[in-house]
């Protein structure tokens, strides 16, 4: 019936999920892919890797864009103010967005997960080799190309950091929008304990690259239920058309295939 305004109907909104990535994208049954499990009980513990040495700028913090499954929040990287160094890395990487992953509910929504336990939420923050390439473009493909920090987030009270993003959701509800948005300082999503543990991995969206150096923090930082619930007012149909909203956008865990996760 003509201009009966459908709440989106899920085959509607059939988007191509994880199961058909490979046909388009046949490394999405590679050998280095992400997300993964992590069976603490099988972690290398290894001396040689070091502190992480973060330094990110608030100055830096640009816009926040929808990009269809998600959003992104972008940081200006046309030179090293903001980067990322130490730990597992052999330079410097430039911070430049970062997004969240979550589930249709409280009770998933990581990517990764720990000893098969899921987290309800995932921050993401993308990072590109800037001593060896000279755009994120040029690095995203390369296998030293990005390391990006993970922080898990798990279902409890209610985040103060998160307030000034969940607000800024509201001006790019449809794909496509964006708004700008500065002087945030990511920093104030890091957990108390810099602990972590990296292994070699993937993007887990299309392309699916394996140019990932994951650094996963162990500590996890709070988010209540309302906030998930506004994650999951963003809609993935662009302005005027029947309302999509992004009910979930995590990749299960993928298939380790032998690689070793260090801490
Ligand atoms: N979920 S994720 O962190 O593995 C991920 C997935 C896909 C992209 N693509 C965009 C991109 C690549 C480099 C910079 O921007 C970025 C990040
Ligand atoms: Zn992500």
């Amino acid at each position: 019936t003509s201009g009966e305004n459908f709440e989106c109907l899920p085959q509607l909104c059939a988007s191509v999920g994880p199961d058909h990535w490979h046909k388009l994208y046949p490394i999405a049954n590679g050998d280095h892919q992400s997300p993964i499990d992590i069976k603490t009980k099988e972690v290398k513990k290894d001396a040689s890797l070091g502190h992480l040495q973060i330094t990110w700028k608030p100055s830096t913090c640009k816009e926040i864009v929808n990009v269809g499954h998600s959003f992104h929040v972008n940081f200006e990287d046309k030179d090293n103010q903001s980067v990322l160094a130490g730990g597992p890395l052999p330079g410097n990487y430039r911070l430049c967005q970062f997004h969240f992953h979550w589930g249709q509910t409280d009770e998933q929504g990581s990517e990764h997960t720990v000893d098969g336990g899921k987290y309800a939420s995932e921050l993401h923050l993308v990072h590109w080799n800037s001593d060896k390439y000279s755009s994120r473009a040029e690095a995203f493909d390369k296998p030293d190309g990005l390391a990006i920090v993970t922080v898990f987030l798990k279902l409890g009270s209610g985040n103060e950091n998160l307030k000034d993003v969940l607000k800024a959701l509201d001006s790019v509800k449809t794909k496509g929008k964006k708004a700008p948005f500065s002087n945030f300082d990511p920093a104030s999503l890091l957990p108390k304990s810099l602990d972590y543990w990296t292994y070699n991995g993937s993007l887990t969206h299309p392309p699916l690259h394996e140019s990932v150096i994951w650094i996963i923090f162990k500590e996890p930082i709070t988010i209540s239920s309302e906030q998930l619930a506004h994650f999951r007012t963003l809609l993935s149909s662009a302005e005027g058309e029947r309302p999509c909203p992004i009910l979930s956008n995590h990749r299960p865990p993928q298939p380790l295939k032998g690689r070793v996760v260090r801490s």
